[in-house]
């Protein structure tokens, strides 16, 4: 079922992800609920913060045909190569904005997946932004920490009042 994405400046999107202890049936659920509110946002990555479930999984799928989702369970980052790499970034807690985030280029991710095996990727690109901004979310932190108090405080006041506006009309 479709689940609900937390918006910024929510404070359980600060909230830091505990590992999974058991990949069994109910984490394959999360997973598949993940997938399905990815997919509708529609986004190319989700972390499992972001739908205020305090658990370290994310789902990405950067495909053009969205039929290739990538699952990581207790996903770690290592730099295979720390040449920075600037790409405008969008976050699904963060409708709206679209800003310049700069990240490292080449990265190796160490992960569990869906059946429980551990397994790891390099990832250079988009997919390598991807799992740097995902994971960030595992850690409580949001890509507009990487930008000007300025900018970040306009973009909070006008979500809040975006939030005010909906809560008036429900
Ligand atoms: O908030 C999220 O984690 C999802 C976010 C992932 C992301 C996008 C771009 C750079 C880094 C991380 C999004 O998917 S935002 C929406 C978006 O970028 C997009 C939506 C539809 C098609 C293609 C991209
Ligand atoms: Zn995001």
């Amino acid at each position: 079922s479709k689940l609900t994405i937390l918006e910024f400046p929510d404070a359980r999107l600060r909230t830091e992800a505990k590992p999974v202890t058991n990949v069994d049936d109910e984490i394959r659920t999360i997973i598949d609920d993940m997938l399905e509110t990815m997919y509708e946002a529609p986004g190319i990555g989700l972390a499992a913060t972001q739908v205020n479930i305090h658990q370290q999984i994310v789902v990405i799928d950067i495909s053009e045909d969205k039929n290739e989702p990538l699952v990581f369970i207790n996903p770690k980052v290592t730099v295979l190569n720390g040449d920075p790499e600037t790409m405008q970034e969008g976050c699904l807690s963060v409708p709206g904005f679209y800003e310049d985030v700069t990240r490292i280029a080449h990265v190796k991710i160490e992960a569990v997946d869906r059946q429980g095996k551990a397994f790891e990727m390099e990832a250079t690109g988009l997919l390598a932004v991807c799992i740097q901004h995902e994971l960030d979310h595992l850690n409580g932190k949001l890509f507009v920490d990487y930008l000007s108090p300025l900018k970040r405080n306009r973009i909070k006041s006008k979500l809040e009042k975006e939030h005010k506006r909906q809560a008036k009309r429900a």
